[in-house]
């Protein structure tokens, strides 16, 4: 009774007091301080005109604005709906335990009454970072590639040129790998350690080797590097953190070149359209300026990187998507792209938690997070694991940390990152007031299932339509439920048995019919915990114009003077988090692009 009440205070009490105190801070940092880090806001009159001009400041465009600006004389403007990055969202710690709340655009996906019925809402939120650096000014900085057979798959799909010998060429490009463990390492060819992103792996102090020898016993691998030789098995992952400082690629790729004078960038500046002319060429764009619409014109590209939902919003918002759609906007059809917000894939995941050890005096490990703010502030690790032992590629991905015993940690993440339901968030507070946890994300990595975007209007001010399509393919959900029973038989080994621990039963209401452990309750858990891991992409798929939007030099079939480059354009999701190929992606563009207009210095 008294757990339950503490866990309920923590839930319905603490959380909101904590949500005023976030924004508090968050407001405060945005006040700037000192030599400003960005480039300035550059005064653009009416009728000026650039060569290049990059929609969406960031993840991706971020590194195109400074690749194509390294051509001194090309002109290049960079438009970005939000703001410079408020300072607290460059500190690793402050900004994970505030990073619901930094800028973004407030998108939740349509209610399905099907999946997901566990959330809040009852809908997935599509967090989408609203200011320079876009989401890798707010995301959870893991930095994973993903799997080499990931590319080769997109490079036999007839998409040439994305295999992973060519993209591992910029993967390294774009890395400041700073670990000398990983660098005399036999995958130190893997990696690069003279890019603008800087990666390093924190080792905590104070890390729990029993998780390591529970999953180890299992048969998996401990690995040294998660972007290693061998992806399969658990290691302790890296970041993009560099300095004490997240490394958005704000931080990274833009602030050092701010004083470029080739390059001019506006903020707060919404693209509302794309214009072309009668032969379908990109000539420009239509934007709402601080003050005021503005017509901007082109004379080489425009380059989409507005991000997977906001890229096939405006393409469709230009007259490029699919014809029956546009007609009932009412939006003049320049060409009939079919593919043009489908493909949607996401990847779904959903938390578990184990007890661990009963010990009280462990609580006094809470104050440990705090004094670990320059870095990520719990010991986390990453596992990446096939079912078929003799396959080199990953069916799910593992985020486990162990929590002491009352960490709110835990309870923060189900309330504000993984938006789940109070009831759920309290069952899982109460189970960690008196012992150690093991606090679990479980992703699935390679969903069949696909969800699309679409308009709600022709108004460039309305947000789109978002439809997850968790589990439409019920593949999905009998393989996610045999992943969640294989995670946990980890309590059968020799660590997990010392400790008497077991899985908690969060009382999820929806799956009561199901004795609890079963296939039948897992699957049924899987579908109404169904969060997201914010990977949205392939919404303006790689692929030949019956199945794509882009071509493999991710220009936009049926017109000319476009490209789309950010994470839309993956034809299918990679296995892992999704930073680091995005930022591979706008390196080889940035290439191509250069190349496609005939400069061959400095490209690979
Ligand atoms: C909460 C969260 C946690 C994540 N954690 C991780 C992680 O730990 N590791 C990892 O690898 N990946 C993670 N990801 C995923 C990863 O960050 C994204 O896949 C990646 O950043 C997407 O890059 P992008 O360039 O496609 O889009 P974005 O980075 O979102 O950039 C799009 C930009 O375009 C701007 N824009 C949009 N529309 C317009 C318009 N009309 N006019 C002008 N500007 C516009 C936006 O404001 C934004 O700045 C996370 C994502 C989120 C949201």
């Amino acid at each position: 009774m008294f757990l339950q009440a503490i866990a309920l205070f923590q839930v319905k009490i603490l959380i909101p007091i904590l949500e005023v105190i976030q924004l508090l801070i968050i407001a405060l940092s945005s006040f700037e301080i000192g030599e400003p880090l960005y480039p300035a806001h550059a005064n653009v009159p009416a009728d000026s005109s650039y060569d290049f001009i990059i929609v969406g400041g960031g993840s991706a465009g971020c590194v195109l604005a400074n690749r194509l600006t390294e051509v001194a004389n090309w002109t290049v403007l960079l438009i970005e709906a939000g703001d410079d990055p408020p300072s607290i969202a460059n500190s690793p710690g402050y900004s994970l335990i505030t990073s619901t709340l930094l800028p973004n655009w407030g998108y939740f996906g349509v209610n399905d009454d099907f999946s997901s019925q566990a959330q809040k809402f009852k809908s997935i939120r599509h967090t989408r970072g609203k200011m320079l650096g876009g989401s890798s000014s707010l995301n959870s900085m893991f930095y994973v590639r993903g799997n080499r057979a990931d590319y080769d798959n997109w490079a036999e799909n007839g998409n040439e040129g994305w295999d992973w010998n060519t993209v591992i060429q910029y993967f390294k490009k774009s890395e400041r790998l700073d670990d000398n463990h990983i660098m005399s390492s036999e995958s130190a060819d893997l990696h690069g350690n003279k890019g603008y992103l800087g990666v390093t792996r924190p080792l905590w102090k104070s890390f729990d080797e029993g998780l390591f020898d529970a999953f180890k016993e299992q048969g998996h691998e401990v690995l040294l590097d998660t972007n290693g030789q061998q992806q399969l098995g658990y290691s302790i992952p890296a970041y993009t953190i560099a300095g004490q400082k997240r490394q958005s690629t704000a931080y990274s790729f833009l602030a050092p070149i701010k004083n470029r004078p080739n390059l001019h960038l506006i903020k707060n500046s919404l693209v509302r359209k794309i214009i072309f002319d009668k032969n379908n060429k990109a000539t420009g764009v239509e934007v709402r300026t601080p003050t005021g619409f503005l017509n901007i014109s082109v004379t080489k590209e425009v380059i989409l990187s507005a991000g997977a939902i906001n890229s096939p919003q405006l393409l469709m918002l230009s007259g490029v998507g699919p014809k029956q759609h546009l007609e009932d906007m009412n939006i003049s059809l320049v060409v009939d792209s079919p593919n043009v917000g489908g493909n949607m894939q996401d990847h779904i995941l959903v938390p578990v938690l184990l007890t661990g050890m009963e010990s009280i005096s462990s609580a006094i490990s809470n104050i440990d997070p705090l004094l670990n703010m320059d870095k990520v502030p719990v010991p986390l690790i990453l596992g990446f694991v096939a079912l078929n032992k003799s396959q080199s590629y990953p069916d799910y991905q593992v985020t486990a940390t162990v929590s002491p015993t009352a960490s709110f940690l835990p309870v923060l993440m189900c309330s504000q990152m993984l938006m789940l339901s109070d009831d759920i968030c309290i069952a899982l507070s109460e189970a960690g007031l008196g012992q150690e946890t093991v606090f679990s994300l479980i992703t699935l990595l390679h969903p069949e299932s696909r969800g699309n975007i679409s308009l709600k209007s022709s108004n460039p001010e309305d947000p789109p339509i978002i439809y997850s399509g968790y589990f439409t393919n019920e593949n999905d959900l009998d393989n996610f439920a045999r992943y969640l029973e294989n995670f946990n038989t980890v309590i059968n080994s020799t660590h997990f048995k010392k400790l008497k621990s077991q899985v908690v039963d969060l009382k999820v209401k929806q799956c009561r019919q199901w004795p609890f452990g079963s296939h039948e309750y897992w699957a049924c858990y899987a579908l109404n915990l169904a969060s997201t891991q914010y990977h949205t992409v392939g919404t303006c798929a790689m692929g030949d114009k019956h199945i794509g939007v882009v071509d493999s030099r991710l220009r936009v079939h049926g017109v000319t003077g476009l490209r789309v480059v950010d994470a839309s354009v993956m034809p299918t999701i990679t296995s892992g988090n999704t930073y680091a190929p995005v930022v591979m992606i706008a390196e080889k563009a940035a290439d191509m692009i250069k190349i496609d207009h005939g400069h061959l210095e400095n490209c690979l």
